[in-house]
């Protein structure tokens, strides 16, 4: 049976037609105590849900469809190690990846905790070498930059966590991300580096990606040429992260210098497994440690939270009530920080790549709207660029503001806090215009000519989600990044589909793998796509001045 049939979907479908319309204005006129009734703490994290269109009651109608899901017992699955993952035969198991045990799950035959716990520990003991100096190039200097080569979940993690906790990361040490296949991207990355000094970490979980390995092969054959051509200096400037030992020594990587991880790891849930060693080198083992406990607090609380007072299973069932009810196909993400500037575009890897999709795990096709489009930028940049849509636009866009109450050691000991003041004003006062807005009668009511009236008016109930932590520590971004993966999840298990495979990309790296040839070939190709590849193909090589 669809979710659609269910009582539960039914009864939010007729809360909806009444509650639909009714403005956020009158819903916190009726009840002065919405701005504190509706929030929930879970470890570092305060969310602030009630500038969103609806009542305690949509709450419980929600909490009753996750209950009609089975929501709770697809997480225990999962948490069991049970193959959540069924298109793939797989297990889900990235909460194993931070959770403090040294031993005890067992799945599919192995100590799931003993494992994690290994490579956690050679990890650590790389990270440490290279942070002390003790590991050394080939030509016996320290390392003093890391590139990390890798894409997708390979790449947004670590890049994007890196950029989040720099403030905590050793600057006597250079940190670079490298993913794009076009080669503006190593060039950019390698330009001004010294080979001697230099260290790649290979990541990909297949190592089979066609970006990765082309410019793991090109970063080799750079560092080879400049220490004098000697094949033996690989071992001491590259290292790999993946799942397939067999691909890593094909590669040609020693295999000792080899971290692994598991096909229970999906790749955008893999930061936390040995995808995040770059992170790691930089904050250091314990720092990391830290950011793993903040995941693990986030995903004991979301095993354990009834939902009505779980962060992430809230986050998800509030934004479905837009997918689903309002028709909303999008969601911004704000991080009022300037360290979270990668943050958007990891959760458009973690929540489009999850739930973009449009079969149900039975095989038919869905019957509600799922996935949304997820975006934003850091604020106050946003602000100047495209609030005024989401202000007086048509389209419905829900929005999550995060916001920190400190700004971090490097601002605190410049002493601009009345700056960071300044900064969390407007962290203030968007999600409040957004949600009041400004009726007619205001507007004239300040003098405004009346044609120019109804152009200023702002229509608010715009609906928007508040997180708040103390500081952007490593423990906090942890929870952070932990309470959306749940967020996910909640919202897969309510649509009925597998947020763990990704078969929507593979068709793409098919063709990319027939057109290149074509690109590449010294003489004119036959041309057998469509007209409009075809006509594409010719104008490229033109461009590149081969035969066309
Ligand atoms: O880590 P790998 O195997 O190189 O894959 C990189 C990325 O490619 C995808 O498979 C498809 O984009 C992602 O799911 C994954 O994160």
């Amino acid at each position: 049976m669809s979710v659609r049939d269910s009582a539960e979907w039914q009864a939010l479908a007729a809360h909806h037609r009444e509650l639909g319309d009714r403005h956020l204005r009158d819903l916190f006129a009726e009840d002065p105590g919405r701005g504190t009734d509706l929030t929930v703490r879970a470890g570092d994290l305060y969310l602030d849900y009630s500038k969103n269109r609806l009542t305690h009651e949509t709450v419980r109608l929600l909490a009753a469809l996750a209950d009609r899901v089975g929501l709770r017992e697809r997480t225990e699955a999962m948490y069991r190690g049970e193959h959540v993952n069924a298109t793939e035969d797989r297990a889900v198991l990235h909460v194993a990846l931070r959770d403090p045990r040294t031993s005890g799950l067992q799945v599919d035959g192995h100590d799931v905790n003993a494992e994690v716990h290994e490579v956690l520990g050679r990890m650590a003991d790389f990270a440490d070498r290279v942070r002390g100096g003790a590991w050394t190039g080939h030509t016996g200097e320290r390392i003093r930059t890391v590139v990390n080569i890798g894409i997708g979940g390979s790449d947004l993690g670590p890049a994007m966590a890196y950029q989040a906790l720099r403030d905590y990361s050793d600057r006597s040490l250079t940190f670079r991300f490298v993913s794009n296949i076009d080669p503006t991207d190593l060039a950019e990355a390698t330009r001004d580096l010294d080979p001697a000094t230099t260290l790649f970490v290979v990541a990909s979980k297949t190592f089979t990606t066609q970006e990765t390995l082309t410019n793991a092969r090109e970063a080799r054959r750079w560092l080879v040429e400049g220490l004098g051509g000697d094949e033996g200096a690989v071992a001491k400037h590259f290292v790999a992260v993946s799942t397939n030992a067999e691909k890593v020594a094909d590669f040609g990587i020693d295999t000792d210098n080899m971290f692994g991880f598991w096909d229970w790891v999906g790749g955008r849930y893999s930061f936390t497994s040995a995808v995040g060693l770059s992170l790691m080198v930089a904050i250091g083992p314990e720092r990391y440690r830290e950011m793993l406990d903040g995941f693990h607090t986030m995903d004991e609380h979301f095993r354990t939270a009834p939902w009505e007072e779980n962060l992430p299973a809230l986050l998800g069932l509030v934004s479905l009530w837009y997918v689903d009810f309002f028709g909303a196909q999008s969601q911004a993400v704000l991080p009022y920080s300037q360290y979270l500037a990668r943050f958007p575009a990891y959760l458009q890897q973690l929540c489009m790549e999850s739930n973009g999709k449009s079969v149900a795990l039975d095989g038919s096709s869905v019957d509600v709207a799922t996935g949304e489009i997820v975006w934003g930028e850091p604020g106050t940049n946003g602000q100047h660029a495209f609030y005024q849509l989401l202000h007086q636009g048509t389209v419905l866009v829900p929005a999550d503001f995060l916001g920190f109450a400190q700004p971090g050691d490097l601002a605190r000991d410049r002493d601009l806090g009345d700056m960071h003041d300044l900064f969390l004003a407007n962290f203030l006062a968007q999600p409040r215009a957004l949600a009041f807005g400004r009726t007619a009668e205001e507007v004239a009511a300040e003098g405004t000519a009346p044609d120019v009236v109804p152009h200023r008016v702002m229509p608010g109930n715009r609906p928007s989600n508040a997180i708040v932590a103390p500081e952007l520590t490593p423990s906090v971004l942890g929870q952070l990044v932990a309470a959306y993966e749940h967020r996910v999840f909640t919202q897969g298990v309510v649509w009925g589909i597998n947020s763990f495979d990704q078969w929507g990309v593979e068709l793409g790296k098919v063709m990319a793998n027939q057109l290149a040839p074509k690109l590449q070939s010294g003489t004119a190709p036959e041309y057998d796509a469509d007209s409009s590849t075809n006509a594409l193909v010719r104008l490229l090589r033109e461009g590149r001045g081969r035969p066309a």
